[in-house]
């Protein structure tokens, strides 16, 4: 379970993330929506460690990112700009993780396979495309098998084939008990995946809920969404 509770992050002054609060539950996807600059990827990085809050927490299973005994066993992430080192090869850049990490390296294999990068997992990472990056990330963040899985808009460069995948891959993950918070631009593509959603606009939280309640009278979560962030992106940028 991910508990986020009244989370602020400022960047020179100016709140980028403004006394934020939701739960991502077990047994659940969770979408996170928002327009550019709603404060996502800074929620996002302060769950994972990657930067302080000001104030507030966000916890995943009870615990912050820091005092995790074995962070990739425990939350795995997918987040935009953290790419693998281009000249190595794939198989080589989940060795390398999951080395760090104590992981088995037969787990190695079974990621390859379930990404569908068995056939690619011996060539440089610089020459694949972008869908097979993306499956790579994916891939890393199943390495430790883990209870919490954290994606920042993970059917960015998949193609119809791929984007089903990672749709079957998260509602199994959900359905096997454990919790997904998925982070999204496309409305359509999260109706048919969540079964909860976050809206966030201009750093706060606008509502949060489950889809079908959250898309209730609006006719679909695209519309909900418009209705609920009226052109908001970046606080102060109505
Ligand atoms: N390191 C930083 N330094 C200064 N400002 C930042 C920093 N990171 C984010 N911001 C600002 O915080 C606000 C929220 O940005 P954030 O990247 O969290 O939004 P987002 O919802 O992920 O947007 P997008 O959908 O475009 O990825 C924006 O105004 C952004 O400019």
């Amino acid at each position: 379970m991910i508990e986020v509770t009244r989370l602020t992050k400022r960047y020179g002054g100016k709140p980028a993330v403004d006394g934020v609060g939701f739960t991502a539950r077990q047994g659940r996807v969770t979408g996170f929506l928002g327009p550019n600059g709603a404060g996502k990827s800074t929620t996002l990085r302060l769950l994972l460690g990657l930067d302080r809050p000001d104030d507030g927490t966000a916890l995943i299973g009870g615990r912050r990112y820091r005092d995790l005994r074995h962070p990739l066993r425990t939350v795995g992430a997918l987040l935009d700009g953290a790419g693998p080192v281009p000249g190595r090869r794939g198989v080589d850049h989940l060795a390398w993780i999951a080395q760090s990490n104590r992981i088995p390296r037969r787990r190695v294999h079974e990621v390859l396979d379930l990404a569908g990068l068995s056939d690619v997992a011996g060539r440089r990472v610089k020459g694949y495309s972008l869908g097979m990056r993306q499956r790579l990330g994916i891939a890393a963040a199943l390495l430790g098998d883990p209870e919490v899985l954290v994606l920042d808009e993970p059917v960015n460069g998949l193609d119809p084939d791929g984007i089903r995948w990672v749709r079957n891959l998260l509602r199994g993950y959900a359905a096997s008990g454990r919790t997904v918070l998925l982070s999204s631009h496309l409305m359509a593509e999260t109706a048919g995946t969540a079964d909860d959603v976050v809206v966030i606009a201009g750093g706060r939280v606008a509502a949060h809920g489950p889809l079908d309640e959250i898309s209730a009278g609006h006719g679909s979560l695209e519309s909900a969404f418009f209705a609920l962030t009226g052109g908001r992106g970046a606080l102060g940028g109505w």
